[in-house]
């Protein structure tokens, strides 16, 4: 499969060398990208800007018609998008089909709440005087997606954009560009004018080089990891441009003494094993409280014991790849530094390799302690650490520990006790005896150095808008 740049509404880029895109269920080679740099990200950036007037001049009725239009295009192309993204991300194809669908639900949503982007009057303190707020779109937008979600990260970027009036450049990870280049086709196909979606592939250092030097850029949104998060936020200082930042987590799971053991053990399920544990809110450390540690523990063995791994277009399995080597070298490391400093493997605590590609089976560690890798740095796979804690406050405590605030569970029953831990969260996201919280109509990102600023909800597309205040003498 070989795919191309989308500048200007031209597919392009066949004369450049070209990156491989390798299944990591095989190591197969399913596609081939162009290695872009400066020069066609600056070319892809100049159609933006010169498609701005028009499509921003647009009313937010014609621009959702083309949402909605796109929208149709994905759920009717659900089950070839999931194929593609299982191909060359690893997840399993009902988790890819969830996503197309978790994806659309963002295009739709965004269709829709383009409409409701009002401004508002403010009373005079003067006669004569008229004083309103509006709302503009606030221009080019850059986008710089991660591997993760391929699909996802895009839609819940590229629909608000487009529906409050900005255009598009967006550079897909390397790893899984694939999915984001099928998903640029069906905007083509949707109508979308040209010069409104570009994508460019290739060496993120030249793509976003240009992305964040660029003065025609006026707004760049990001996800990955903390690390990358942090250059782009000194790079954007340059030309002090408006940045979204979702960057890296490490959720906190606590589950109190007065938890529905059985709905918490599906909770954490839910949570931990999405994805393999590629997801930046996945539970990454589980706090349980004493009185019901060993029974949790037990149950959760039971049910994630039966967790198959493999390759994800095989029908039951439940734990794909691992994204690459590094990926799982990382897991390694994390479980064997809390092995080594006492914590007892009750579940798995292994990986293997076939063909060049990595698995690591459901692993679950018991009698944590907080000083351990696992339970301050991203793991990013299958392994769910476990530490006792005995009152509410211990465990609010330690779920407040790392630099990360993005996403952070509890299981009570008791409205007085759930809330209690809820308000002493500092994450920007707390699912409630609820261990799936994401939606479209909802607004997702982090506190502390797991972001800046919200995608989804309302919030997510105020992150696109520019406000202007108008004072008018009469
Ligand atoms: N918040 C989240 O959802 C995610 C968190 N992570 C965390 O990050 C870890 C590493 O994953 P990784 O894929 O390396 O994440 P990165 O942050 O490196 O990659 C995310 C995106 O940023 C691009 N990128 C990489 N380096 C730069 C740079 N210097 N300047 C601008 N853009 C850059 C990547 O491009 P390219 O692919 O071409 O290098 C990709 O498009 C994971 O193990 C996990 O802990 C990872 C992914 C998502
Ligand atoms: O950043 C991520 O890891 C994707 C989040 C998935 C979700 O929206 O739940």
């Amino acid at each position: 499969m070989e795919k191309f740049h989308y500048i200007n509404g031209d597919w392009v880029g066949q004369d450049l060398e070209k990156l491989e895109v390798n299944n990591p269920a095989t190591g197969d080679v399913v596609g081939t990208v162009p290695i872009g740099g400066k020069s066609e990200t600056k070319k892809a950036i100049d159609a933006a800007h010169k498609a701005f007037p028009e499509w921003s001049s647009l009313t937010a009725y014609e621009r959702s018609s083309y949402l909605k239009k796109l929208h149709s295009l994905m759920l009717e192309h659900e089950d070839e998008l999931a194929e593609l993204m299982t191909i060359e991300m690893g997840k399993p194809l009902h988790e890819s089909k969830g996503e197309v669908a978790y994806s659309a639900s963002f295009v739709e949503w965004f269709a829709e709440e383009g409409k409701r982007v009002y401004g508002r009057t403010i009373p005079p303190h003067k006669e004569k005087r008229m004083m309103e707020v509006r709302k503009q779109p606030v221009g080019v937008v850059g986008a710089i997606t991660p591997w993760n979600f391929p699909a996802a990260m895009i839609a819940r970027k590229l629909a608000p954009a487009l529906a409050a009036g900005c255009t598009f450049v967006v550079k897909p990870p390397s790893a899984t560009p694939l999915t984001a280049v099928r998903l640029v086709e069906l905007c083509e196909e949707a109508g979308i004018p040209k010069g409104v979606v570009n994508l460019v592939t290739g060496k993120s250092s030249e793509v976003a080089g240009e992305l964040m030097s660029n003065p025609h850029v006026r707004k760049i949104t990001f996800t990955g990891s903390t690390e990358v998060g942090k250059k782009l936020m000194e790079q954007s200082a340059e030309t002090v441009k408006n940045i979204s930042l979702e960057l890296g987590g490490h959720a906190p799971i606590i589950v109190l003494d007065d938890a529905d053991i059985d709905k918490a053990v599906d909770g954490v399920i839910a949570s931990k094993f999405r994805n393999g544990g590629q997801t930046c809110i996945c539970g990454n450390r589980v706090y349980v409280q004493e009185k019901i540690y060993d029974d949790f523990i037990s149950k959760f063995v039971n049910k994630a014991k039966e967790l198959q791994v493999g390759n994800g277009l095989e029908e039951g399995t439940d734990i794909g790849p691992m994204i690459d080597k590094d990926g799982y070298d990382k897991v390694e490391k994390h479980v064997q530094n809390a092995i080594s400093q006492g914590a007892e493997c009750v579940l798995g605590g292994e990986g293997y390799e076939e063909n060049g590609c990595y698995f690591y089976r459901p692993t679950i560690l018991k009698d944590v302690a907080p000083g351990m890798l696992i339970m301050n740095e991203e793991t990013f796979g299958p392994v769910a650490p476990i530490q006792k804690v005995s009152t509410d406050d211990e465990a609010i405590k330690f779920a407040n520990q790392t630099p990360f605030g993005l996403a952070a569970y509890v299981f009570s029953e008791s409205v007085r006790r759930g809330n209690h831990v809820v308000n002493g969260l500092d994450y920007g996201i707390v699912g409630w005896n609820d261990g799936v919280p994401s939606a479209a109509q909802a607004p997702f990102g982090g506190m502390k150095q797991s972001g800046i600023g919200r995608e989804g909800g309302h919030e997510g597309i105020e992150a696109y808008l520019e406000t202007k205040y108008v004072s008018i003498g009469l």
